[in-house]
């Protein structure tokens, strides 16, 4: 078994339990509210900008220019398919620049970024691939068994059909190679840290789901937030 199929088996039961959240089931089936997704879609924007730039800490890490371009191209993709997408998402859903502006992550959104932000301070390019995958992978297999569904929700159809699409399974399937390529010329334990570095990232995009079911806050409210993010510069 390659070592990416060994990690999917281990993740399994968090994958299943993302497939049966009823955010994701409310996507399929055209119940989920407006106002979750909305909510989604915000947090969504702040995740991907720290994911490509996650992607773009894999460029500098890789040891051959070909891997370079790659990812370097990857964060690019990022920027130019994801975000496109959250753009019409947030026309139709009339997210204004202010709302933007005033923005501030969730804890899960903030959790699940510092956590990548982790796997690429310490780790190899191998670390940053594990952590990554499942963002990957997870929604390509949700676009997979979404396929079927037909919402009346106009958006949540364009959402199925984004992450069903064949040009994201060749993207998904790159990394997958990518990781099954590392995994063979490292150690056992450089492996285990990566297999927790996958399993940390389907927990965390099993929250991200709840994060958005229960429109969640920070305790004590946002402006906490603002202090945090003051010391560490934050601007995104
Ligand atoms: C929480 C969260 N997890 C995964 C994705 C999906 N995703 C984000 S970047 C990327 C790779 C390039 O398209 C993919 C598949 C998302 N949007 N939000």
């Amino acid at each position: 078994m390659s070592f990416s199929q060994y990690l999917r088996k281990e993740a399994d039961a968090i994958w299943e339990a993302s497939f049966n959240h009823p955010f994701v089931k409310g996507i399929g089936d055209g119940t989920l509210s407006l106002e979750n997704f909305r909510y989604y879609v915000l947090q969504d924007a702040y995740y991907l900008t720290h994911f490509s730039r996650v992607q773009a800490l894999g460029a500098a890490k890789a040891t051959d220019l070909a891997t370079t371009a790659s990812m370097a191209a990857h964060a690019q993709g990022t920027n130019e398919a994801e975000l496109s997408l959250h753009e019409n998402f947030s026309k139709r859903l009339g997210i204004t620049d202010e709302e933007r502006q005033n923005f501030k992550p969730a804890p899960t959104a903030y959790a699940y970024t510092s956590h990548m932000y982790r796997a690429a301070q310490f780790g190899h390019l191998g670390d940053i691939i594990a952590a990554i995958l499942p963002c990957y992978w997870l929604y390509y297999e949700i676009g997979e068994r979404l396929q079927e569904c037909s919402p009346e929700e106009s958006i949540y159809k364009d959402w199925i059909a984004a992450y069903g699409g064949e040009w994201f399974r060749e993207l998904v399937e790159e990394q997958i190679q990518r990781l099954d390529d590392i995994a063979e010329t490292v150690t056992e334990s450089d492996r285990q840290r990566m297999k927790e570095l996958f399993i940390t990232s389907s927990i965390y995009e099993l929250q991200f789901w709840e994060m958005a079911h229960t429109l969640e806050e920070w305790p004590f409210g946002n402006e906490v937030f603002q202090t945090v993010t003051a010391e560490v510069g934050e601007k995104a």
